[in-house]
């Protein structure tokens, strides 16, 4: 993690608390970053690695690669150039895109954007469902219409995590598109308070239906719930604890992933995120059953200190980082990984 002195001095202490920070105590903030290395890497050695094949299939769709960027709101706050920095940062690395609903940029202006930088390159939208529904379906048809070609809708914030950081900074958010375009700036609890706690698989149905598009739920940590994803045609699965920014002690990503890949892989698309900083972090995840895995904070980082340069170098990293993990582990192709070439890491 960036340090975070340098960071505060950039975007302000609110700004900072609230990006950086997770709900309770912060252990499962915490977590995520340490349960990569619970899992030890087995190379195997002798193999022919001269040239690397880093790509991976997702909704049915070959991806040169499997590193994805995360949904988070309110980018605005990190650097000027907010959504459109880290937008182009992932067209020019052939990254797949997912945008906030809660974003400072319009959907359309992003999807401008990326094509600018990349004909065809590739974006999803996140969809919090909102109390007030007509706003949840007025951004779907706006996603649709400009080309974002999968639905993810996050399932694990009925209400906010417990925050303490953001109830001891007051940090307000201005020009959230989607709910507040023109008003006075917001606190997150005002904008927290906004999304629908009565929210369950019935509406999942609705607007998957609604949707037009394939159906991606993030925020799965359950098995069960994996489950019931699927059969509620959902095209993939986001195992997620919300970078530790909802409810605090759960499992990590990494750690949920593996009796979810046991329940539901195969049949569905398996994604995961939290705490992923290193391309090797990509190479276990893919080694455990996920196809794709998202960036959140890291990224958010390299915006912060960079715009979309910054952001671009932090993707580029952590490719590059992944394209050696794949020769020295004597793997040559991202899709060949598999529960062979990671174990449980002794400890102590
Ligand atoms: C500042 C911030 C804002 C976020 N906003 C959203 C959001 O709008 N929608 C969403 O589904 N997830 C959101 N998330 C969660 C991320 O998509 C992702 O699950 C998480 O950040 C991954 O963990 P990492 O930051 O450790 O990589 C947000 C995360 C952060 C850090
Ligand atoms: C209401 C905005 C939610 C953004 C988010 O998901 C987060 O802060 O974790």
């Amino acid at each position: 993690m960036s340090d975070p002195l340098d960071l505060e001095a950039l975007i302000g202490p609110g700004a900072l608390g609230y990006f950086a920070g997770g709900a309770g105590s912060e252990i499962t903030l915490r977590d995520n970053l340490a349960s990569w290395s619970r899992y030890a890497l087995h190379p195997r050695v002798l193999v022919d690695v001269s040239e690397r094949d880093l790509g991976t299939t997702l909704l049915g769709r070959y991806r040169p690669h499997p590193v994805v960027v995360a949904p988070m709101a309110y980018q605005k706050h990190a650097h000027e150039v907010g959504e459109l920095g880290t937008a182009e940062a992932a067209a020019r690395t052939e990254s797949l895109y997912v945008l906030s609903s809660q974003t400072t940029t319009s959907p359309p202006d992003v999807a401008r954007a990326m094509e600018a930088v990349a004909p065809g390159s590739d974006r999803w939208f996140q969809l919090y469902v909102f109390r007030d529904r007509a706003v949840s379906h007025d951004l779907v048809v706006q996603a649709r219409e400009s080309g974002y070609e999968a639905l993810v809708i996050t399932v694990d914030f009925p209400v906010a995590g417990w925050r303490e950081r953001d109830r001891r900074t007051g940090f307000t958010v201005e020009h959230p598109v989607a709910l507040n375009p023109s008003g006075p700036p917001l606190t997150t609890e005002q904008l927290f308070a906004m999304h629908d706690p009565s929210l369950t698989w019935d509406d999942i149905g609705e607007f998957a239906d609604a949707a037009g598009m394939p159906v991606v739920l993030k925020g799965i940590l359950r098995p069960d719930d994996a489950e019931r994803a699927v059969d509620s045609g959902a095209a993939g699965i986001i195992v997620s604890n919300h970078g530790g920014r909802q409810l605090d002690t759960t499992l990590s990503g990494i750690d949920a992933l593996v009796p979810i890949a046991q329940a539901v892989g195969g049949s569905v698309d398996l994604l995961v995120d939290g705490g992923v900083t290193r391309g090797w972090d990509v190479a276990k995840a893919l080694a455990l059953g996920a196809d794709a895995v998202l960036i959140g904070r890291h990224l958010l980082w390299g915006l912060a200190r960079g715009g979309a340069q910054g952001a671009e170098d932090v993707l580029r990293q952590v490719l590059a980082e992944l394209d050696s993990t794949l020769a020295l582990l004597g793997c040559p192709a991202a899709a060949d990984l598999d529960a062979s070439y990671v174990g449980p890491r002794a400890v102590g």
